[in-house]
């Protein structure tokens, strides 16, 4: 696959780092206006830096567009004539439609969003991805391309926004409670490092548990929970306080807020 990341920032890279991890790219092409911050790739034979986009558009089939959304329009402007039908075009773009990458590159370009996050740098990303009617029949390559990065799933494009809450804003809202969870170890005594390690481990495997059982969390809690123990006093007290709510609270807020943007 030739595949070109335009506007390699910090999710690009995180892309970057997954592809080029799981070999799956012939040709990477990384642009960036200043690309001096992006040498680390330069170990990479796969990978070629450049501030050209017109360069990687003609020399890559699989464009993957990563820019700010003030930046697209531009930039789709700047590249459309060297568009062709070899060419795929995946926006990661939060609010921009494909009805409006349509109306700059014409209908007959296939365009597919797609919603990954910064863990697709450790094959771990949950990428939503939608496509226009052109694209149907590639979102197969889509989600070849993403599942190289952890897991895919096909929404229809009216989704896409509550998936960048629930994915992509979600690695940030995972961490904060990662961190408060280590938080509240250091002031059981232990030291910072050993609560960090306590504090992701116990996160990762109450992920896995669900992952390979397949059980509802609440299954899972009842296995934890021993009558009259201190775990089921640690959680009432947490939803005396209002976890679950200020959890939910937070992601339509979140949603609120990214309906605000122009789509
Ligand atoms: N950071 C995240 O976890 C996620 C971000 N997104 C979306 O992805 C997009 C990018 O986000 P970030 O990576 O966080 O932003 P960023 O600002 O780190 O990266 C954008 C990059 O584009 C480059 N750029 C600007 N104009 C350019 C041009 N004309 N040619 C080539 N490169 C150019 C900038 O130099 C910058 O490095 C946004 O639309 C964001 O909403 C979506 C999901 C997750
Ligand atoms: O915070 C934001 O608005 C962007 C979209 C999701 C992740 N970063």
């Amino acid at each position: 696959m030739k595949i070109a990341i335009i506007g390699a920032g910090s999710l690009g890279q995180s892309i970057a780092k997954g592809l080029l991890k799981n070999e799956v790219v012939q040709t990477l092409y990384l642009t960036k206006r200043n690309t001096n911050t992006l040498q680390s790739f330069t170990n990479f034979k796969e990978v070629i830096l450049t501030s050209n986009n017109q360069e990687a558009v003609k020399n890559a089939d699989i464009l993957i567009f990563a820019v700010q959304p003030k930046h697209l329009e531009h930039i789709l402007t700047n590249i459309q004539p060297l568009l062709f039908d070899r060419h795929i075009l995946i926006s990661v773009i939060t609010g921009f439609s494909i009805a409006k990458i349509e109306a700059i590159v014409g209908p007959n370009i296939t365009i597919i969003r797609a919603m990954p996050n910064t863990a697709s740098a450790v094959g771990q990303s949950m990428t939503c991805i939608s496509a226009n009617t052109s694209g149907k029949e590639k979102v197969t390559l889509a989600k070849t391309i993403f599942n190289s990065l952890g897991n895919t799933l096909e929404i229809p494009e009216e989704q896409l926004q509550a998936a960048t809450v629930i994915c992509a804003s979600g690695i940030a809202f995972w961490m904060r409670l990662i961190r408060a969870t280590t938080q509240g170890a250091i002031q059981l005594g232990f030291e910072a490092h050993e609560a960090h390690e306590l504090a992701m481990q116990t996160c990762f495997g109450a992920a896995s548990l669900l992952k390979e059982s397949g059980n509802h969390p609440e299954v899972e809690i009842d296995r934890v929970t021993t009558p009259g123990g201190c775990t089921i006093e640690g959680l009432n007290e947490m939803e005396h306080q209002g976890l679950s709510s200020s959890l939910i609270k937070g992601i339509k807020k979140s949603f609120d807020k990214i309906n605000q943007i122009k789509n």
